[in-house]
């Protein structure tokens, strides 16, 4: 019987999430997602043979509870990609104590206390089938900051910071890598005002697409040699 080595990406029921499991299953990996609101997709995704599991990691019975579903059912793990997350600006939220808390809540202490729980899933199949990958989705403002989303930068930062501590930890077992796009994919009330000035702040001026996150994550899974690092998925903003 062949050990079952899924990926699981976290929030992967739309946009960078949704378009990196259909790649990864179409490239033959086993492929987990999780979600929170229930969804048209996802009989679409469970018929592509992947398994669907709806978590909160808004708080932290959520996280335990994802954490023992998926420790009951495996005894080990290809990599766990922490892609769930929520863009929340100041301007949205009157009590900031509250959005600094949800902020840190998704982006950090569910990756915190999920990459700890599953080392030794992640490290069971090295011996048979090479390293396992953790990939963080952060972002360009996590060095950069943000004067609009300032909770928000803050706690990607955080989970960079993660990056760099889990890779001296899960080597050689587990590789421990981030991906920082800057803007990739507009959301559907993006206005043409918004569109034109987000666009205007990279040398490339492009709205990059679900695939350009895609490509990172199957560079870093194929890769031997890549740890404690991040791919800039930014169009040169940083040189705008
Ligand atoms: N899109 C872009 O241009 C950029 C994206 N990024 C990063 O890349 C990643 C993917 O971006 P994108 O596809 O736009 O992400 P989305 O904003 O579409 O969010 C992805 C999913 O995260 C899930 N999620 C949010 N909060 C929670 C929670 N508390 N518990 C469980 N699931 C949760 C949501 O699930 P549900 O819908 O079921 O509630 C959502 O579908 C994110 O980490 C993002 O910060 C960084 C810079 C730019
Ligand atoms: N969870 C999300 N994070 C981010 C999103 C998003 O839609 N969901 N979008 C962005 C923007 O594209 C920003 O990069 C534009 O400069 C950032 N993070």
């Amino acid at each position: 019987m062949t050990t079952r080595m899924p990926i699981i990406i976290t929030g992967g029921a739309q946009r960078l999430g949704l378009a990196c499991a259909q790649a990864l299953a179409e490239q033959g990996y086993e492929v987990i997602i999780t979600y929170r609101k229930n969804r048209e997709q996802l009989k679409t995704l469970e018929e592509q043979g992947i398994r669907c599991i709806q978590a909160d990691f808004s708080n932290q019975a959520g996280v335990d509870d994802f954490i023992a579903l998926i420790q009951k059912e495996y005894q080990s793990l290809r990599g766990v990609i922490h892609n769930a997350s929520e863009w929340e600006s100041e301007e949205a939220h009157s009590d900031t104590a509250i959005l600094m808390e949800k902020m840190w809540q998704v982006h950090v202490f569910a990756p915190y206390r999920i990459n700890l729980a599953f080392e030794g899933l992640l490290c069971a199949g090295f011996e048979q089938h090479g390293m396992a990958d953790i990939i963080h989705m952060t972002d360009y403002v996590a060095e950069k900051g943000s004067d609009k989303h300032i909770a928000y930068a803050s706690s990607k930062a955080g989970l960079a910071n993660l990056t760099v501590s889990f890779a001296k930890r899960f080597a050689p077992k587990v590789k421990v890598n981030a991906i920082a796009p800057s803007l990739l994919m507009f959301n559907e009330g993006d206005d043409e005002e918004y569109r034109k000035k987000a666009l205007s702040k990279s040398l490339l001026r492009i709205e990059a697409g679900d695939q350009e996150s895609v490509l990172a994550v199957k560079y870093i899974l194929e890769s031997r040699y890549m740890t404690g690092r991040t791919l800039s998925l930014d169009g040169g903003r940083h040189l705008a």
